[in-house]
């Protein structure tokens, strides 16, 4: 840190996929922020750190459940006699409610997605000015039924659940909606409000020397002699994160980008290519294809497919080490992989750690897909970080742009995208054809820079069509493109009808075994983007 830190903005964190985004919005407005678990004790919330405003995020519990996390004991008071301002988001605002004497109900109905907020009056605290109805994204099935003494309502949603409340005359602040996201309108809006003119935040703390703090960091675990792997893919982290640990210490580092099997259509080859020709880092390809597809076979279920490649990965790299020991006489110790933010808090990390209360949403291969025994230390300099804030740190050190601009795709490959038995009825091949016309589609119509990613998922049914006369009975795909920041929260796409049916014409006339297509309409929450 280069500043003295005046301000500091405590997250008390209660298991939301969001409460990592709170603290990077804090930190996108220059207040140093820290985040804890939601039952850090009232020494380490008050005494270790001296918060100038506290947030408590959203979780996956419901207050009035026994057993559901909550405050330490004297935290309403301490904040009142420390004047501290508490912004409860979600589950945090259900807490407040709770707590405080007010009642939250699960009534079978719940939020998810877009909604709009109305009904702001004219004068609160938190909106300021910002009174008109906005779009806010939700994701809550419990609701304030009840208020605390003191509380009024200063929103609503349209379905009139009571979705901002703030205390007549104390700092206390609910949203039942998550501002973090950036799909929520004004939300950036009103947690600077809270910040700078509720809870006078200053601002003094900087990114800049992030990039400088983590090749330090690098430094300083790899040591004069150690040699290194890096999981290199061709996709925006693992560029960033060999680049920054290559700066760190040079040659010494090996990348191996694997052929899984499970790539996209002449992926490989491409992405040597691009290797080779832009990106000036020594790689080896190593291919994969037949053990992978042979562990795969008969696997249907989402996550043994991702526990699966976790592991081949990790089997792989350990083979590889051999390969440098061969080079260099050196046995490498560690191994580099661009895990983001995401990839932690969708794989819900082990028991122990302070992220406790989230739910697995899924295992992503390089975190919760790893298996037990790594054989390595892993460097994951990009861990705390979003994908735009990646995106921002690649072009300070000059990644190329077709590294950095390209669309994430994940390392579980084509396997999370063929619902089903990825070994089955070709459904490789037809995905590879039907994702490369559909992406080239996107790029023709000068689509690609507007959309976060795009892709197309195989399904495991077949439907009845009528083709050249004849009847036919085969595969439908589903295409999917979003709108995203983060890949916290994404958007479907509106594309224009006529690139759809231009694109579902190319579809089912070039490749034989699809006759149907459709297009996914489903924002995140309450999917996922990937569809395993
Ligand atoms: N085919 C691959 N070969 C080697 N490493 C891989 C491969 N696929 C994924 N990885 C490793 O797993 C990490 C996570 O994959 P992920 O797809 O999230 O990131 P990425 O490929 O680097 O970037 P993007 O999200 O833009 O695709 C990568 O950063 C990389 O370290
Ligand atoms: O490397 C990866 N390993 C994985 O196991 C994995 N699962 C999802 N993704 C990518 O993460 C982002 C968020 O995806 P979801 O909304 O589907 O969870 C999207 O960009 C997904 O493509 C993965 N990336
Ligand atoms: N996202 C949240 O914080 C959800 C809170 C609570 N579990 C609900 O469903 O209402
Ligand atoms: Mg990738």
């Amino acid at each position: 840190m280069t500043q003295a830190v005046t301000s500091q903005v405590v997250i008390l964190d209660y298991g939301s996929q969001y409460t990592q985004l709170i603290t990077r919005r804090v930190r996108e407005v220059e207040v140093y922020s820290i985040l804890l678990p939601g039952d850090a004790t009232f020494k380490r919330v008050f005494e270790e750190n001296k918060p100038t405003a506290i947030i408590l995020s959203g979780g996956p519990n419901s207050v009035h459940v026994k057993g559901a996390p909550s405050v330490p004991d004297g935290f309403w008071e301490e904040c009142e006699k420390r004047q501290i301002p508490v912004l409860g988001i979600c589950y945090g605002m259900q807490l407040i409610v709770h707590c405080l004497g007010g009642k939250v109900e699960g009534l079978g109905k719940g939020e998810f997605g877009r909604m709009p907020v109305v009904d702001i009056p004219t004068h609160t605290k938190l909106f300021g000015e910002d009174i008109e109805p906005q779009n806010v994204w939700m994701s809550h099935g419990d609701e304030a039924t009840v208020l605390p003494d003191g509380f009024k309502c200063i929103g609503k949603s349209e379905q009139g659940c009571v979705v901002a409340i703030e205390h007549e005359t104390k700092n206390l602040f609910g949203l039942q909606y998550h501002p973090e996201v950036t799909h929520s309108e004004k939300g950036m809006r009103t947690l600077k409000h809270f910040l700078f003119n509720i809870a006078k935040c200053e601002r003094s703390w900087s990114m800049a020397n992030v990039l400088e703090e983590q090749i330090q960091i690098v430094k300083e675990k790899v040591g004069e002699t150690n040699h290194v792997i890096c999981a290199l893919s061709g996709g925006v982290d693992s560029c960033v994160a060999a680049t920054l640990v290559h700066r760190a210490i040079g040659d010494r580092l090996h990348c191996c980008f694997v052929d899984n099997g499970l790539l996209r259509y002449k992926e490989a080859e491409r992405v040597m290519v691009m290797f080779k020709n832009e990106l000036h880092l020594p790689v080896d390809c190593v291919d994969i294809t037949e053990k992978m597809l042979s562990e795969l076979k008969g696997v249907s279920d989402p996550e043994r497919k991702r526990k699966i490649i976790g592991k081949e990965f990790i089997e792989c790299f350990k083979e590889y080490k051999k390969t440098v020991e061969k080079k260099t006489g050196v046995v490498p110790k560690f191994l580099v992989q661009g895990t983001l933010y995401p990839d932690v808090i969708e794989s819900c990390p082990p028991p122990g750690s302070d992220q406790k209360h989230s739910h697995t949403i899924k295992s992503h291969h390089n975190v919760g897909g790893l298996p037990k025994e790594l054989g390595f230390e892993l460097i994951e300099p990009l861990r705390v970080l979003f994908k735009d804030e990646v995106r921002r740190l690649g072009k300070i050190m000059d990644v190329p742009r077709n590294f950095v601009a390209r669309h994430p795709f994940p390392g579980p490959g084509l396997a999370v995208r063929i619902l089903g038995d990825v070994t089955e009825n070709n459904a490789l091949e037809t995905l590879r054809l039907v994702d490369e016309i559909y992406i080239n589609a996107i790029k023709e119509f000068g689509l690609y820079d507007e959309i976060w990613q795009a892709f197309a998922v195989h399904l495991p049914i077949k439907s009845v069509g009528v083709q050249g006369d004849q009847r036919s009975h085969s595969h439908v795909v589903g295409l999917r493109a979003i709108t995203s920041n983060d890949g916290m929260t994404a958007d479907w796409y509106p594309f224009e009808p006529k690139f759809l049916q231009e694109v579902s014409n190319r579809i089912t006339n070039q490749v034989r075994a699809v006759n149907r297509v459709v297009y996914d309409i489903t924002s995140k929450p309450p999917s996922t983007i990937e569809w395993e």
